[in-house]
């Protein structure tokens, strides 16, 4: 670029400059240098730098005539990814330090690390604040479960030779907290996303301050700390908009000054009105990982666990499951709402709004090619793609009792359901389902149907007569009557409803029909 340029530039957003007619994509390229007049817009300059800044490392090369120009470095120093690790990943001292070698395997990827609780702390937190309610204040330190954590997190600590004053604190607080739940003799859901809290404030400072001990500068960061803002939804928050911004705005300032890998608890956020520390649903830390590549508009976020990526259904159901290479944004947040354990239920929402592709990722056998999810696939030669089971659902059999017309029917039907607050799963036309069946007996025949299970095909809808016409056979062959048929409004999901005793029977009769016997 000529020195003597006069530009005018105004800063967009963190990715893009525009100068007249030029922009510049940041995320696109790498531009060897910005020029900027003397005479352009001091304010338009000012913002334009402020951004190249947030977006790497921005150096004043020379100062000639009417102009400056600038150098930025951005393919060395912007953050890349966010890499997210289970409970299970980062389960021991031993997990931990395999997990920072994996980490920095990579050294072309600035991530931000987003942590889990170390494996069964979450359950084994909730089991001591359930012990608390009842044991009495003075017997809370013989809680079995407080005792592991503890336990856990000081040998921890040694192992990685870090100390344990990073997670003194979090430890003499736990024991407080659980004296105040045994003082109180009950337990809230305000209280049990606070108590849970102590798990991934703890593994994300042992695991920063075993990074900085290797010589890797890493900062560690309370979610709730940093604009996760979320509904007050105690236990299952949703997140809101603003965090976004706040996110961005923390982090990207944050890294412009110093790059230390930032390492976030995952799982967290903050309630908008309460400002109490909230949860996002068991899993939430997948969430935790897409909302903040929304909000940084990162290249990629990988979720690592203990599989080899999205299997074509649950490993603990049949052995023989196998890695699903590619998905998209539509089939995973189907297979996860769906009851697959392997992602959250929302953890796809700010992934599918940032277009931000997801890999899926075993940190135990990293060359693994896991799973990637994109929003778009060839889905030429897909058929299906993963089964899912949901179990111990419950079916209710409404029939009018032609009180209404059929539009005033349904639209009482479904307004009972949101009056009481019960997610219906499938609709051909379930938890506390009492009140619902006396409010719909007023002008219906309902028959509740317990024990059952929904078991879900996800894949090619447009293929639906040639998954049916092989589903209904090999079920038929093995004698199973489906009790319900649903084509989700998805386009993705055909789901099955049979008995609880005959699902996992199901289950593997589809999985060898669909994925064994010459590939679908
Ligand atoms: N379709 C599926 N694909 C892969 N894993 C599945 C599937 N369904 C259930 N799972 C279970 O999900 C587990 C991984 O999810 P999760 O425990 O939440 O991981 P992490 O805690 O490491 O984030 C696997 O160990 C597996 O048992
Ligand atoms: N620790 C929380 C959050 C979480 O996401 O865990 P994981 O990534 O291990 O599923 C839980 O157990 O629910």
């Amino acid at each position: 670029m000529a020195a003597s340029t006069h530009l005018c530039g105004l800063a967009l957003n963190s990715k893009r400059i525009e100068f007249g007619s030029k922009v510049l994509d940041f995320s696109a390229h790498v531009s060897p240098a910005l020029v900027f007049s003397r005479n352009t817009n001091q304010s338009c300059r000012k913002r334009a730098l402020r951004v190249t800044c947030e977006a790497g490392r921005v150096e004043l090369l020379e100062r000639k005539d009417s102009s400056e120009t600038f150098k930025l470095n951005r393919s060395e120093k912007k953050m890349t990814c966010v890499m997210k690790f289970g409970g299970s990943s980062v389960a021991s001292a031993e997990r931990m330090k395999q997990v920072a070698k994996l980490i920095l395997s990579f050294p072309d990827e600035k991530p931000v690390v987003v942590l889990s609780a170390m494996a069964k702390t979450t359950n084994k937190l909730l089991m001591a604040g359930e012990k608390a309610v009842c044991c009495g204040v003075t017997n809370v330190d013989t809680i079995e479960e407080l005792s592991c954590i503890k336990e856990l997190h000081i040998r921890t600590a040694h192992e990685l030779g870090v100390g344990t004053a990073v997670i003194a604190k979090h430890l003499e607080g736990l024991e407080q907290l659980l004296k105040g739940i045994a003082m109180m003799k009950e337990l809230t859901l305000r209280t049990r996303d606070y108590l849970v809290s102590f798990g991934e404030c703890m593994s994300t400072r042992l695991f920063a301050a075993y990074l900085n001990k290797i010589g890797h500068k890493a900062r560690q960061y309370d979610a709730f700390e940093i604009g996760i803002i979320t509904t007050d939804d105690f236990t299952n928050a949703d997140i809101l908009e603003a965090t976004y911004p706040a996110v961005s705005k923390r982090l990207l300032g944050d890294w412009s000054k110093e790059n230390a890998i930032p390492v976030v608890t995952g799982f967290l956020g903050k309630g908008w009105r309460s400002c109490a520390v909230t949860t996002l649903g068991r899993g939430g830390s997948d969430l935790t990982a897409t909302t903040i590549g929304k909000a940084l508009g990162l290249r990629e976020v990988q979720v690592w666990k203990d599989v080899d990526g999205v299997l074509t259904c649950d490993p603990n159901i049949y052995g023989g499951a196998q890695p699903v290479p590619h998905l998209t944004f539509d089939e995973a947040a189907e297979l996860a709402y769906f009851g697959a354990q392997v992602l959250h239920p929302l953890s796809m929402r700010p992934a599918r709004e940032g277009n931000i592709p997801v890999r899926v990722k075993n940190s135990y056998n990293p060359t693994a090619p896991g799973t990637v999810i994109t929003r778009s696939r060839d889905m030429s030669k897909a058929v299906l793609t993963s089964i899912v089971l949901k179990r111990n659902v419950t079916m209710l059999d409404i029939t009018s009792t032609r009180m209404l017309g059929q539009y005033g029917f349904l639209a009482k039907v479904f307004s009972t359901f949101e009056k009481l607050g019960i997610s219906v799963d499938v609709v051909a036309t379930s938890e506390e389902l009492d009140d619902v069946v006396e409010e719909l007996e007023k002008i219906a025949v309902v028959n509740l149907l317990r024990h059952r299970s929904i078991i879900s095909l996800i894949g090619n809808v447009q293929k639906s007569s040639f998954i049916l016409e092989k589903g209904f056979r090999v079920l038929r062959t093995n004698g199973i009557n489906v009790q319900m048929i649903s084509q989700g409004a998805s386009k993705v999901n055909i789901s099955l409803i049979v008995n609880d005793d005959e699902a996992e029977h199901c289950v593997k009769a589809l999985h060898s029909a669909f994925f064994e016997t010459g590939r679908a």
